[in-house]
């Protein structure tokens, strides 16, 4: 039976073998996590199985263990199906230690020069958006379903980065690594893969979480060595190109990159760059839907601050508090990575007056942050003045922390919010967004994962015309 180390945290009474692992709902343990703070506090600790784990919530706590004592609390778990799966490799799942330190450095430094570079990353965004547009176009005044339309998108503006590449959202090669994606991703939260991590004796039983392995393999094959038939050394035209020229220089000796790690690395990327932006997307849709004065508020903003322009640029921003705030408050509503990326503690330390051993599982429940009450004008509902001082200007409250926090937070956060903010400017500019007559009442629960899922809906489109001004 797994005993709490002297002065860990406080929680639940555990089982043998199983650890606390009956007091979570494996299909969506964010209520359990919920009702546990309510009882133990803002850490209070668990067992995965056989495995100690701390869960840390509310502002004050996570800012502590990820920023004040990042060097503790920026490890990641090395013995999950994650890691499994990637080969314990890759950027999101490396472990804190010089590897990650150097690929990271190396991915900030091309994405600034390839992808988040502002004007050619700005170009890149628009150009994906016009795919947007001609989708909504061929529907105007009909149903229109918009779940693959979003994440062909996302996928596409991070090919571009990563590939130097798009593809038609009908493209099969696109398919098929959208899907083993996403599938990959619901598999890594799931039970199943809870299970492989509780107990090594079934890890090679062929059991579901083997499609995840199989995924992987097909996706390495299919994006790495097609895009080298077309390289040029010395010549680079995306991350991939850079990798490789980086490559060359270094050699094979001495250094963490790779061949190998390339291609885990650029599927990192991509998973993390795609779903979390597609579904924030659909979340956004979703409210400005439901909420017509508030998109309609949206729209007299973009008409006011944009006219006589024929497209929206990030630095827009600026003059457009509203519409920052409509933003924001959807990434804070739509909690696209309700448990951040587990950390781990990287040695024996202290948290809030506990004592928290090197290796224990360390969960930011970004959750807590996100609806905390005392950090928002009003946690618990879709209310862009959470984001809005007395005057109408734009502030950040720092509970927004959808990225979450410290020198392991979001590495696509430039693009991310780039992304949010002109697609959503440039369709509200256009397109009227309407909840269907005959949708019924709208289900804003959203999908558990390791990012989540608003559940399936469809949109009306309708066009705004406008006089005097060309849009692109
Ligand atoms: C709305 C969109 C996004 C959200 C909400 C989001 C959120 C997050 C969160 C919560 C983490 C975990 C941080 C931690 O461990 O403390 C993370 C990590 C990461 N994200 Fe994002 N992300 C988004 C978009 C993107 C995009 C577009 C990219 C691609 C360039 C990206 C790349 C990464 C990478 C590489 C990591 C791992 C960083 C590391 O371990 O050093 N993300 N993201």
């Amino acid at each position: 039976k797994p005993r709490r180390p002297k002065n860990f945290p406080p929680g639940p009474l555990t089982l043998p073998v199983l650890g606390n692992l009956i007091n979570l709902s494996l299909e969506n343990p964010l209520k359990d996590f919920e009702m546990l703070r309510k009882s133990y506090g803002n850490v209070y600790s668990l067992f995965i199985g056989p495995k100690p784990a701390v869960v840390i919530n509310g502002v004050n706590a996570i800012k502590e263990a990820l920023m004040t004592k990042a060097n503790d609390f920026s490890g990641r778990p090395q013995d999950l199906f994650i890691n499994d799966v990637t080969e314990r490799k890759g950027v999101v799942m490396v472990d804190y230690g010089p590897s990650w330190r150097d690929h990271r450095r190396f991915a900030l430094m091309t994405l600034r020069n390839f992808g988040l570079g502002k004007n050619s990353m700005e170009e890149r965004i628009h150009g994906e958006i016009k795919h947007i547009i001609n989708t909504l176009e061929k529907n105007i005044g009909k149903i229109l379903s918009p779940q693959v339309m979003f994440h062909n998108a996302a996928s596409n503006i991070i090919c571009q980065v990563l590939f130097g590449t798009r593809y038609e959202y009908d493209d099969e090669f696109i398919r098929e690594i959208v899907r083993c994606v996403r599938e990959n991703s619901k598999l890594a939260n799931g039970p199943w893969a809870m299970l492989y991590d509780s107990f090594p004796m079934i890890h090679n039983l062929p059991l579901p979480f083997t499609k995840a392995f199989r995924n992987v393999e097909k996706l390495v094959i299919k994006l790495v060595n097609e895009h080298k038939k077309t390289r040029v050394a010395g010549e680079p035209r995306d991350f991939v190109d850079c990798y490789l020229d980086e490559l060359d220089k270094r050699g094979s000796d001495g250094s963490s990159f790779s061949e190998e790690q390339l291609i885990i690395y650029s599927l990192d990327l991509h998973f993390a760059g795609t779903d979390t932006t597609s579904n924030t997307l659909l979340t956004g849709f979703l409210y400005l839907m439901t909420n017509p004065h508030i998109q309609e508020r949206c729209q007299q903003e973009i008409d006011r601050v944009l006219v006589g322009k024929d497209r929206v640029g990030f630095d827009d921003r600026h003059n457009m508090p509203y519409m920052q705030a409509v933003t924001h408050e959807v990434q804070r509503i739509a909690n696209t990575v309700p448990l951040s990326v587990f950390h781990c503690t990287t040695k024996d330390t202290e948290l809030m007056g506990y004592s928290i051993p090197k290796g224990t599982i360390v969960i930011p429940n970004l959750t807590s942050v996100l609806n905390e009450e005392g950090q928002w004008k009003f946690p618990h509902e879709f209310n862009p003045e959470n984001f809005l001082n007395d005057q109408g200007e734009f502030v950040k409250p720092e509970a927004f922390m959808p990225f979450s926090a410290g020198p392991r937070m979001c590495l696509g956060e430039g693009l991310a919010r780039m992304e949010l903010f002109l697609i959503m400017v440039t369709l509200l500019r256009k397109f009227k967004f309407i909840w269907p007559e005959d949708a019924g009442e709208p289900d804003y629960t959203p999908v558990y994962g390791i990012t989540q899922t608003p559940k399936p809906y469809h949109m009306k489109v309708l066009c705004i015309i406008h006089l005097n001004t060309v849009i692109k």
